[in-house]
């Protein structure tokens, strides 16, 4: 019969009534009796029923389903059942309403269900990032290495984005704004300012457009500097985010500097004496400009190819807003480098790798004793551990003249987040709301390679991906000017570098027009490799020279067989496809390497072959997370 235990406590009614007796505790509601009555009278069953009976529904515990999904209507979120079983569309009973001004009065039910659906405001990021950490993104979570950003924060980003549609808006000179419609972007149609460009000019000039706080957006002061790290997703402008402002700040010191302008003077005067001479036979025994070899920009890149692809870019500014930009690149002979440094003419900006131009700095410590900005692209490269001692060796030269120090960057590991938080505490963070997820209008395909008709053979399959987007290519070009092809460029990544030599060999002995970039590709022929694969131009080729004379030859696509060394920066416009031929290690190689493709909105397929010791978890994660538009995580 009914039986008290002296220690146990009903976990509902708190009573110490229970059946059968336990030892424990806490009971669960089942065992005791005053609830279990109460439950009988509410039920409308009579105090006669046996307790067996009176058993409570298993729901008591779990928050309510969604209106709309299974039961009747009244037994969802507007329905106050709390656990009596199924009480289909029963009006609730007043002493169950919980909101009001009567709330929780005279209360005899558990509030446990209520409690767990309620999520507090400050909380719903929390919860929706430990629902996706719960269910949908496993495999991806014991592998993070991106850091994680609040979707309540992108959502207040995407808002502060919207005060600004146009590069008028900015306060940069006349002359730079002229040099981004007139030059850089010429012949586009409608020249809008992308989201980081967006954020990170405004802010990088001092300039408040609105929105949010405003001090906080512009940077705080440290030391007499400003500290940013902008990070946006692959393809998305960053280049022109930090050289825009970098050149107006070239163009307003130079407004303001005594020396510079006396030495044009003399310049002039210098023209005239010589008359007719040409400028090029006299001018390296003219004085020296007062920047030579101390430029006020300096530009950090991992690779000689981006030290190419940055200058161009800086070059192309600078016909209009007229400015002296300079590459120090391992792509160039040492007297073009010290040439390119000491020209008599000055330098206002230089593009190098950091190693160059940490070693140059060691010989001659000047060269960096006026740089009032630096950037430091692709900075997840620069500061992890192979790059990370040239380019702080760099950082720590340049420091005491620094104005601005601009990190740019399309994911942020951890490992750099623990590193800024370090080292730069007040670093002002700008972020796109897209970062971290792959660009939207590239789909990824899966292979299995384990199944028929490949078997584990990932070469056959990585050649019959790269035949098959050949035809489709041939398909789309029937019926035009057979006697030219228009080439599709693919691009292979892989993990480790003796495979890309195999791989492209194979793909070549399949008739297919591939080669091999890695690290210990001469970095003259790494730009050459790379040169058809960053043009905008349709790679339009002879049919003939596209066949190579053999007819199992695909004459309709230009492969290359890279490491990660193509993925970083490498501005690949034309690219439509990329293929992972490994599965990436981490989501940061994911997105570096479909990146590739689908640059400024443009639309990418991505082709990731899975071998049977290959995560598909992971594969299958980031699949999803492409599909809904999400983070990787
Ligand atoms: N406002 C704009 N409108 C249209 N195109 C633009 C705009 N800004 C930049 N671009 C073009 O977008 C392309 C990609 O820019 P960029 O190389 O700077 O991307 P990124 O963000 O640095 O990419 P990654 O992270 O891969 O280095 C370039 O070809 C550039 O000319």
């Amino acid at each position: 019969m009914w039986k008290t235990a002296r220690d146990s406590v009903c976990l509902l009614c708190r009573s110490s009534a229970v059946f059968p007796p336990r030892t424990t505790t806490l009971l669960e509601p089942a065992q005791c009796r005053t609830f279990a009555t109460r439950r009988v009278a509410e039920s409308g069953g009579s105090r006669s029923a046996r307790p067996a009976r009176m058993v409570l529904s298993d729901r008591v515990a779990r928050p309510r389903p969604p209106t709309g999904t299974g039961g009747k209507a009244g037994s969802g979120s507007g329905s106050k059942d709390y656990g009596g079983g199924d009480r289909g569309d029963r009006k609730p009973s007043r002493r169950n309403i919980v909101d009001g001004p009567f709330a929780a009065m005279n209360r005899t039910v558990a509030n446990i269900d209520r409690m767990e659906g309620r999520v507090s405001r400050h909380k719903k990021d929390d919860k929706r990032k430990g629902e996706r950490k719960g269910k949908g993104f496993k495999a991806l979570n014991m592998q993070r290495a991106l850091t994680t950003i609040g979707y309540g924060q992108r959502s207040s980003i995407k808002e502060r984005m919207q005060y600004v549609e146009s590069f008028d808006q900015f306060e940069l000179l006349p002359s730079v704004k002229q040099a981004v419609a007139g030059e850089v972007l010429k012949g586009m149609v409608d020249i809008k300012p992308t989201p980081v460009q967006r954020l990170a000019i405004p802010a990088l000039l001092g300039q408040d457009v609105g929105g949010g706080n405003g001090r906080k957006k512009r940077g705080v002061k440290v030391d007499g500097r400003r500290e940013f790290l902008l990070a946006a997703e692959t393809g998305s402008g960053k280049t022109l985010a930090y050289l825009l402002p970098a050149v107006n700040a070239i163009k307003v010191a130079e407004e303001g500097d005594e020396a510079t302008a006396a030495w044009n003077k003399r310049l002039e005067a210098e023209k005239i004496a010589r008359g007719d001479k040409p400028m090029a036979s006299w001018i390296d025994n003219f004085e020296p400009h007062p920047n030579t070899a101390r430029p006020r920009v300096v530009v950090l890149v991992p690779t000689a190819e981006l030290v190419e692809q940055v200058i161009k870019v800086a070059k192309t500014i600078s016909h209009v807003a007229k400015f002296k930009a300079r590459p120090l690149s391992a792509n160039y002979d040492a007297l073009k480098n010290q040439r390119n440094l000491y020209s008599t003419l000055g330098v206002d900006m230089i593009v190098s790798t950091p190693h160059l131009l940490a070693t140059i700095a060691e010989s001659d410590p000047n060269v960096l004793s006026r740089v009032s900005h630096l950037v430091i692209d692709e900075a997840d490269s620069l500061l992890d551990r192979s790059f990370a001692p040239e380019t702080t060796k760099v950082v720590d030269r340049a420091m005491p003249s620094l104005k601005q120090l601009v990190l740019c960057s399309a994911t942020i590991p951890k490992r750099l987040d623990n590193y800024l938080v370090d080292r730069f505490p007040d670093m002002t963070r700008i972020t796109t709301p897209n970062l971290h997820a792959i660009p939207r209008r590239v789909q990824l395909g899966v292979i299995d390679v384990s199944k028929d008709p490949y078997r584990n053979n990932k070469k056959l399959a990585c050649a019959d991906a790269i035949w098959s987007i050949g035809k489709e290519a041939a398909a789309q070009q029937t019926g035009k000017n057979t006697d030219e092809v228009d080439v599709k460029r693919i691009m292979v990544f892989v993990n480790e570098r003796e495979t890309t030599q195999e791989v492209a060999e194979y793909l070549v002995s399949k008739g297919i027009d591939a080669v091999a970039l890695h690290r210990d590709t001469p970095e003259h022929r790494q730009s050459e490799m790379l040169a058809s694969f960053t043009s905008n131009e349709p790679l339009i080729k002879p049919a003939k020279e596209a066949e190579g004379g053999n007819r199992r030859h695909l004459a309709h696509t230009k492969v290359i067989v890279a490491t990660d060394l193509a993925s970083r920066g490498i501005d690949t416009l034309a690219v439509r496809h990329v293929v992972l031929y490994d599965v990436p290690h981490t989501t940061i190689d994911f997105i570096h390497r479909l990146g590739r493709a689908g640059r400024m909105g443009r639309r990418g397929r991505g082709i990731v072959l899975v071998g049977k010791d290959d995560r598909r978890d992971v594969v299958a994660e980031v699949k999803e997370s492409m599909f809904m538009g999400q983070a990787l995580v």
